[in-house]
């Protein structure tokens, strides 16, 4: 194992296929030569958790790579020879040696299909799992043909379930998409997707989601882009009954939306001149994750209380710690472990780094 002490873990690319398409802008991020949309188009980070995709069951794909030392090693290998040191030993004493965080780039070029995701007690007591699949939103950029970008979190006019039922066997797709209203979405925005609320992603809309780690989804739409699901990929592997069982039917107006859906900042604390740490998503709004942003113009000492993934969402930077010197660019991705005691980050100008924290 490399020496991996004293230093953050680099997180490359970790493509995923998906049943929809999307991911030019991943591709350019990446320095690909031809840029193009297809069906890889998520960057799953600082993952440890497997992709369930049709076709694919021989495929370990989700599971990433990570760089320390210059050295490439598998994730999963390195948090577990050492637990303690990279995730914290209370982390371990409550929750055990996984991260239990899943963090992605998504970069759809065409709308998600209608779904929804089991909350946590919904896969306590159904799928005999500790994880649901509760998500966040942090919106990066919007593809600039999309005049108007959206996400679609519902229900704002609930159905009755034996109508969505009936709409979803009959794949009446227009009834479905009248249930919800768009929401707009723009840069720097942040958002809390409970396990148990429908919802869709609208195209072109690039974002960091930050999640449980689980892959679990019931999809109500069959056909996205041109590809038609398989039976088994719809309601993971089971009914449509079961498919509507995930929902929250509650009404979600859009004054709802703003209050309880869309997050943050708050808790400003300076760090600096021209530079401070903002919470946007804390324990008070889900027991599933925690979500920061340091933004700074100036050298600043970053100190934290747990590991978390860290992603520079504007700017460029320096990052020291110990002997390691590292350039991180906007899009780059990190794991900083939490025995690491504090980082030196020198930014050009101003930068940006949101920070991906685990459960408390
Ligand atoms: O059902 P689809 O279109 O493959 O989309 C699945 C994707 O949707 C999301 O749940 C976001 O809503 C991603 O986490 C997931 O990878």
């Amino acid at each position: 194992m490399a020496n991996y002490r004293d230093k953050v873990v680099l997180l490359p690319p970790n493509r995923v296929w998906r049943s929809y398409t999307g991911g030019a802008l991943l591709d350019q991020i990446s320095g690909a030569s031809t840029p193009a949309d297809n069906h890889f188009p998520e960057d799953w980070i600082g993952s440890l958790t497997r992709a369930i995709s049709p076709g694919r069951e021989e495929i370990a794909e989700g599971i990433s790579t990570a760089i320390v030392d210059e050295q490439s090693c598998d994730f999963g290998t390195l948090l577990a020879s050492d637990p303690d040191y990279f995730l914290g030993a209370d982390h371990v004493a409550k929750h055990g040696p996984s991260p239990m965080l899943l963090i992605k780039f998504l970069d759809p070029a065409i709308r998600l299909h209608f779904q929804c995701h089991p909350s946590q007690e919904f896969a306590r007591r159904v799928l005999n799992s500790p994880s649901g699949k509760t998500e966040a939103y942090h919106i990066l950029r919007t593809r600039p043909e999309e005049s108007a970008p959206f996400i679609y979190v519902g229900f704002q006019r609930p159905p009755d379930p034996a109508d969505l039922k009936r709409w979803i066997e009959t794949q009446d797709i227009a009834a479905i998409e009248a249930c919800f209203d768009k929401i707009p979405v723009k840069r720097g925005d942040t958002f809390l997707i409970p396990g148990g609320v429908p919802h869709a992603l609208g195209p072109g809309v690039f974002m960091v989601e930050i999640q449980e780690p689980t892959d679990f989804v019931a999809r109500y739409e069959f056909q996205r882009g041109g590809y038609e699901l398989p039976e088994a990929a719809r309601f993971m592997g089971r009914d449509v009954d079961f498919g509507v069982s995930l929902i929250d039917f509650m009404p979600r107006p859009l004054s709802a939306i703003e209050t309880h859906s869309r997050c943050g900042p708050r808790d400003r604390q300076e760090r600096g001149p021209a530079s401070w740490q903002e919470t946007l998503i804390g324990p008070d709004q889900t027991p599933c994750f925690r979500v920061g942003r340091t933004c700074f113009a100036d050298p600043i000492t970053k100190a934290e209380d747990s590991f978390y993934i860290g992603i520079v969402t504007a700017g460029s930077l320096e990052l020291h710690v110990g002997d390691q010197s590292l350039q991180l660019n906007t899009y780059d991705k990190f794991f900083c472990p939490a025995g690491l005691e504090s980082l030196e980050l020198r930014p050009h100008g101003n930068a940006e780094i949101l920070e991906c924290y685990p459960p408390l």
